[in-house]
């Protein structure tokens, strides 16, 4: 079980007392007879980057639409930054880049910038924005000249002008090649060092490994997993211990503790368990075994293992089922 914060706190706050950037209790949302989120709670702290991780039609889109104040639960409460969205948004603490929409090709990416910005009382300094998002070396061509990175990079420093507190991006980098992703993801870090919050919807296992501090894995509109890559692939299926060991005795080996499965390929045995150590220790000690070797499973395996086997059942009929689907769910706060 994943879990980040032990200390009791009032609902809607961090421990330390400044409101929660994303806070989501018991939400679902229905369309029509789908229901597309399933009791969802999810609490995100002020200066986190997270990651929302999941298959096609998990929720991850619905999910943030709500946090935007773009459509509202069918039950359970949102909030951001201790306000409805709409006034966290009006408030301008939040922005949000879609992936698509919104520019003009015949502008220059710093006559966009200070068109945009003529739309607000107060913004950012357009050239300090310029430099953030990485466009200054790009701030004289034109947007349908422009890639679909630097377009990307173009509408995070649109995102910046109003310096949001909280920044949400829905799958920021599809349709982009690797460079332009590396890039992108590059100057979004960057800024948020700073202690800007980020929330981001990708189907990038290695995006979202690579680049946010916490991966929410969503499934059928459930949070199935929720800590940082590493906890993930720790959390599902644990290392691997290989070893060269004649005469096996297979139920000594499966009697270990932490001991998920045990496979042989005429005298190797493979170990899938959560406490390599101890396999390791007790293959060493006990019994003849060399040659071992550990190997973490990737993220993709704990992709694979949270997000399938789930029932398929999206419709509001069985609704009332919310149980956790896994002992991860709902596990950190
Ligand atoms: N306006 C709508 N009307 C009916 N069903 C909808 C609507 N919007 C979303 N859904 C359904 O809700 C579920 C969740 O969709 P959602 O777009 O949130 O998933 P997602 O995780 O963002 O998927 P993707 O990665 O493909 O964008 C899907 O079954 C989808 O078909």
């Amino acid at each position: 079980m994943i879990t980040t914060s032990t200390m009791p706190h009032t609902p809607g706050t961090s421990p330390h007392g400044t409101p929660l950037a994303v806070d989501l209790t018991a939400v679902t949302k229905d369309f029509g007879s789908v229901r597309a989120v399933r009791g969802v709670d999810l609490h995100i702290e002020q200066g986190e980057v997270v990651a929302f991780l999941g298959p096609n039609g998990a929720g991850k889109t619905t999910t943030i639409d709500m946090v935007l104040g773009l459509s509202q639960p069918t039950s359970g409460t949102v909030r951001v930054l201790g306000h409805e969205p709409r006034h966290a948004i009006a408030r301008g603490l939040v922005s949000a880049v879609m992936q698509t929409g919104g520019l003009l090709k015949d502008l220059t990416v710093r006559d966009t910038l200070r068109y945009t910005a003529s739309l607000f009382a107060d913004t950012a300094p357009v050239d300090e924005v310029l430099a953030t998002a990485g466009v200054a070396s790009i701030a004289d061509r034109k947007v349908g000249k422009c890639s679909g990175g630097e377009q990307q990079r173009l509408r995070f420093a649109m995102a910046l002008l109003s310096d949001p507190a909280l920044l949400i991006l829905d799958e920021p980098t599809t349709g982009m090649d690797v460079e332009g992703r590396r890039g992108f993801w590059e100057a979004i870090r960057k800024d948020a060092e700073r202690g800007r919050t980020v929330l981001f919807a990708t189907h990038y296992l290695e995006e979202a490994d690579r680049y946010a501090d916490r991966v929410v894995l969503l499934s059928h509109g459930r949070i199935v997993a929720d800590g940082t890559g590493s906890e993930i692939k720790a959390l599902t299926s644990g290392r691997t211990v290989r070893a060269t060991l004649p005469n096996a005795d297979e139920a000594a080996l499966r009697a270990l503790p932490g001991v998920d499965s045990v496979e042989f390929q005429s005298e190797q045995v493979y170990l899938r368990t959560k406490d390599s150590d101890a396999v390791a220790r007790w293959l060493l000690t006990e019994t003849d075994a060399r040659d071992l070797e550990i190997t973490s499973s990737g993220l993709e395996d704990a992709f694979i293992s949270l997000t399938s086997g789930d029932d398929d059942a999206t419709t509001s009929a069985d609704a009332g089922n919310t149980k956790p689907t896994t002992p991860q769910e709902g596990a950190r706060r």
